[in-house]
């Protein structure tokens, strides 16, 4: 598919005896959410981090803005994931010694951002999100859908072309859940980011615009979100 973000090409993986992705070909265009669904263990998670260029897999390949990925340095795809990726993760991936304002100015200060722009820069993301009042909170402090609202910011901050979301309202009721979502599909979707998610919630998956449904490893679908 011309214009593809992100692509894999018949990605294998295994751990030991379990093969966690059997040859997996997905594309993600840009600016596309993508919901990446299926039962426990048919290697979403997986999947994910291969994308990311976390994980390399045992053969097959990645390809981010038609270059290879997977092959490339450990040291090329951790700058890659720090200029060109967000992540936000389930629960408790915000740095516990950090307020909720350095947690969200730290990717700009690995970036070289100065701090007092940084700081400010995070200050508006606070705002934007809903949160401005934990801004000298740690995250010991806060509520989950505050913490979730936090690293939400913390994804979107550097204005990355794919944020990486597993299970991201999985330690939420619905009604903060779905205000997580509401806030991540909606600032995404204003600065063009791409969305990948990994969910078991179909509420939650109803957000993208297309779901990639694994089974044992294998896409077995993708189908178009109503
Ligand atoms: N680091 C690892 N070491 C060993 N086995 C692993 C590892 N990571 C994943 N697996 C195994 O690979 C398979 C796919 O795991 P993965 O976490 O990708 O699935 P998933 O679809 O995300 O599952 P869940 O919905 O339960 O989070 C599973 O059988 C899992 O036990």
């Amino acid at each position: 598919m011309t214009g593809s973000l992100l692509r894999t090409v018949d990605l294998r993986l295994a751990f030991g005896a379990t093969q966690a992705l059997a040859g997996v070909s997905v594309e993600i265009g840009p600016g596309e959410l993508v919901a990446l669904v299926g039962p426990s263990g048919s290697g979403k998670s997986t999947l994910l981090h291969c994308l990311a260029g976390i994980l390399r897999p045992d053969s097959g390949s990645v390809w981010y803005r038609g270059v290879r990925l997977d092959d490339q340095s450990d040291d090329r795809r951790s700058r890659l994931r720090r200029t060109d990726f967000g992540f936000v993760f389930q629960f408790g991936s915000l740095v516990s010694d950090l307020t909720a304002l350095e947690n969200i100015a730290f990717p700009l200060r690995l970036a070289g951002v100065r701090r007092r722009v940084a700081e400010a820069r995070a200050r508006e993301w606070l705002h934007r999100l809903g949160v401005a009042d934990v801004a000298g909170k740690q995250p010991g402090a806060m509520s989950g859908g505050q913490g979730q609202r936090v690293a939400v910011a913390r994804a979107l901050v550097t204005g990355p072309r794919v944020v990486f979301a597993d299970e991201p309202t999985g330690a939420l009721d619905s009604f903060n859940g779905e205000l997580v979502m509401d806030e991540l599909v909606g600032t995404a979707r204003e600065q063009g980011t791409a969305v990948v998610l990994v969910t078991h919630d179909p509420r939650i998956a109803a957000y993208a615009d297309r779901e990639v449904v694994l089974r044992d490893g294998a896409s077995a679908s993708t189908e178009v979100s109503a």
